[in-house]
């Protein structure tokens, strides 16, 4: 018999198929992971999960994990050990943590003694962790850069964190295909990253909502890999959950001799590169959403606001509210112009600034690096330049931009030449903005507080930070530029088994406000209604209660909590943290009487109402629906939300709510804004007003319903997949030989899984729990 055609596919459709351990009648869909990458920040929880129910790591070989977010960026020449190294308490506590961790659960960890060091998503592909085809996931939303091999890799939540630790799995759905399409030659000074910003500025940050996007056409066929993780990198400031772009003669050059990738012309590296030649979209393939771009639209592009969409040319103005159509963007500029402290109308070349910032997984790679010496080379930053930093993404970039005599150049123009890590991107470690200070940054984010509560961030390519270094104001680059910029001569760095060096000891800043034990007004310990560890989860059925307006758009998780936040190693106590930069008076710390949550009833809200689309948007944190679930709020309806907090919100018991009528949605915020309780019905699936009136119906997937209805979360249920899972890893071993631990993360027996039976959990493994689904 003729066996059916397949519809064309794309790449996206052809990697995620090729995962595919179980599929349910709803499209839900266990889906086999290939590489796990680990930091301290978004793993203590999950760790903590494993111990209670006695688990163990499904394939160490696959995991490979290292220490980046709280790191002093100070020297290490008398590097020690963290717990001697870190100042900070909390940053100290998080990183011993993640040792800790490691060496109990046998894993692969760079520390801060070990070149290879630095940010996850540099070092995953340095290491040839990275390969075309895998599915690559980390609990961290940046995860998208590792698209730009052809992998499908997203960023995950703590539960799902977990979830993979154990079961090497994760249970997700299909997302929708968009493809951008960029055609054409860069023009001199415009670089991968003003693609990217431009990209941004066109689709919105809410553009590729619950969609995967592929990049094509001839610039981005031109870009080098660096180039092409700088564009995926920032797929999540698009809204999409991953980018991804075929593999081709540039990905797999960049792959030779890589510790981790098949071993370069063998047998089984031909085997290798002759499966990623197929990982292209076929021809006819389908999309939902189609941009396109030409590069005569790209100038080097900087960011004005508090959201990367938020971009204009860095020879335009300041926009002003009048500029915006929509009543939600005009508001939003007022609010984004007060904060950026602007002017609308000013020239971007008039704004000065004070600190400048290289680094980041967008843009800490040797290339960019490169392009910075070639711009500052034989000058001096400006004098009222307060401070300019250069951090490596890596130790291994450091040591290659050393060996390219890379930090004379920074050091001689009054740059500081710092040690790996993630540093001012998001400050969780001692380099952080003032309040007021304005960065050039060549980081992802310029959301409020970013890198420093009250901060300015303005976003930019590394050659325009470095510009703006000379300058003392953003800057076009092209009146800097020598002729050959913008084009990185030299290849990437090949990357060698560092040995141990070593550090002085820093003192960290003390960013405080862990909240350990709330207590109440009279200093009693307040039971937290965040759950204290994974094991089990409360049933949702039905829910009343007061619900809390708000009419803000694209609220992201660094503003539902920020990142002083993330460094417990608790899911618990975070309520008082909640909207933290919102709620509390930043000189006083008193509450602010204005912010919705602090006035009655809304303090007592169980229900958050957002009016404005894409609510907890950016960062991976699952701390924001801890910190949401812990002030007592279980259900939040909107518009649409960032689609790795909606997923988060459904790990911990909590029900997200797309509201996509309009007309329902302002029945309910007239609700809401009344103070009048509303009572969400999940077993109906609708939404009744206090006299039991229907305002709006709404449909949760039947897997998610299940588990949320029955109180189960899902690693149980995974494991009770074991068979399959085993099976799957079966066929992986016989077509994809290179995808089990090779190199250092080679295991010398092969890797033995025992499901733990787990009595203490209501996670299905106990008698008699529903299962079925
Ligand atoms: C800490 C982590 C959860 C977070 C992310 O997911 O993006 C961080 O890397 C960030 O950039 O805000
Ligand atoms: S975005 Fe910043 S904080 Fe997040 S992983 Fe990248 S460098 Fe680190």
């Amino acid at each position: 018999m003729p066996s059916a055609v397949k519809p064309p596919q794309t790449l996206y459709d052809k990697v995620f198929e090729a995962h595919i351990v179980d599929e349910k009648d709803d499209g839900t869909c266990l889906l086999y992971i290939d590489r796990h990458l680990v930091h301290e920040v978004t793993s203590p929880q999950a760790f903590e999960g494993l111990r209670n129910a006695s688990r163990k790591v499904r394939r160490p070989d696959c995991t490979l994990a290292t220490t980046d977010h709280n790191v002093p960026t100070t020297p290490r020449k008398n590097f020690k050990n963290v717990a001697d190294f870190i100042q900070e308490e909390d940053s100290r506590v998080q990183a011993v943590t993640l040792e800790d961790n490691v060496k109990a659960f046998n894993l692969t960890y760079f520390g801060l003694g070990d070149k290879r060091q630095g940010i996850v998503h540099i070092i995953g592909p340095e290491q040839g962790f990275t390969l075309p085809g895998t599915t690559v996931v980390c609990g961290d939303s940046h995860t998208s850069t590792h698209g730009a091999f052809g992998a499908l890799a997203f960023g995950i939540g703590t539960s799902e964190v977990e979830h993979v630790l154990a079961t090497q799995t994760l249970i997700t759905r299909r997302s929708k295909n968009m493809r951008i399409q960029v055609d054409g030659e860069l023009g001199a000074g415009v670089s991968s990253k003003d693609v990217i910003l431009h990209i941004i500025g066109q689709i919105g940050t809410a553009g590729g909502t619950g969609a995967v996007i592929e990049y094509c056409g001839s610039a981005i066929e031109a870009m080098s890999m660096e180039a092409r993780m700088s564009v995926c990198n920032m797929s999540i400031e698009a809204g999409a959950r991953a980018g991804m772009i075929a593999p081709d003669q540039t990905t797999f050059d960049y792959l030779k001799g890589r510790p981790l990738a098949p071993e370069y012309d063998s047998p089984l590296w031909k085997k290798a590169t002759a499966s990623w030649s197929a990982l292209k979209s076929d021809e006819g393939a389908k999309y939902d959403i189609e941009v396109f771009i030409d590069t005569k639209d790209v100038v080097p592009t900087i960011s004005w606001g508090t959201s990367p969409q938020d971009v204009v040319p860095i020879t335009g103005v300041v926009p002003g509210p009048d500029d915006f159509q929509d009543e939600d963007k005009k508001q939003a500029c007022v609010r984004a112009l007060k904060y950026m402290g602007l002017t609308a109308g000013t020239p971007m070349q008039d704004v000065v600034v004070d600190k400048v910032f290289v680094g980041s997984c967008t843009n800490g790679r040797i290339e960019d690096l490169r392009r910075v010496a070639t711009i500052v080379e034989g000058k001096k930053i400006a004098s009222n330049i307060m401070r300019a930093m250069i951090v490596p993404g890596s130790g291994l970039v450091r040591k290659q931009a050393e060996a390219e005599g890379l930090h004379h150049i920074f050091i001689d123009a009054g740059f500081e030449w710092r040690e790996a890590g993630c540093s001012m991107c998001l400050g969780m470690n001692p380099d952080i903005l003032s309040p007021q200070e304005r960065c050039a940054s060549t980081s992802n984010r310029n959301f409020e507080g970013r890198q420093g509560a009250g901060g300015r961030t303005h976003l930019m390519s590394p050659e325009m930070a470095a510009a703006a270094a000379l300058a003392g104001k953003l800057a076009d680059v092209r009146k800097f530029a020598p002729q050959n910029m913008g084009k990185a001569a030299k290849a990437s760095p090949k990357v060698e088994v560092g040995d141990a060096h070593v550090a002085d000891l820093d003192t960290d800043e003390d960013l405080d406000h862990i909240l350990d034990d709330p207590e109440d007004s009279q200093g009693n310990a307040v039971p937290s209604k965040a759950p204290s560890s994974s094991a089990g989860m409360a049933k949702f059925t039905q829910l009343k209660g007061i619900a809390a307006p708000m009419d803000v758009a694209n609220i992201d998780t660094d503003a539902i909590i920020p990142k002083q936040f993330l460094k417990t190693i608790k899911r618990s106590g975070l309520g008082s943290a909640l909207f933290h930069a919102w709620r509390y008076d930043a000189i006083t710390g008193k509450d602010n009487p204005d912010f919705v949550l602090n006035k009655a009833p809304y303090n007592q809200a169980k229900i958050l109402v957002c009016t404005g689309p894409n609510f907890g948007c950016g960062s991976s944190r699952e701390h924001a629906p801890w910190a949401l679930l812990d002030f007592g709020i279980t259900c939040i309806i909107a518009p649409s939300f960032g689609d790795i907090f909606f997923n988060n919100t459904f790990k911990n018991g909590m029900l997200p709510l797309r509201i996509t009528n309009e007309q329902d949605l302002s029945t309910i915020a007239v609700e809401a804004k009344a103070g009048r309780e509303i009572e969400v019905d999940l077993v109906n699936q609708v939404i009744k007003n206090a006299d039991g009136k229907e305002m709006a119906k709404f449909d949760v997937e039947e897997f998610r319903r299940h588990c949320l209805v029955n109180g189960l979360d899902d690693i149980g249920l995974t494991m009770q997949m074991d068979d399959k899972i085993a099976k799957f890893e079966q066929r992986r071993t016989r077509d994809t030989p290179w995808l089990d631990g090779s190199g250092y993360l080679q295991r010398k027996s092969p890797v033995k899984v025992e499901a733990a039976p787990v009595p203490k959990t209501n996670r299905g493994e106990v008698k008699g729990e529903p299962l079925e689904w």
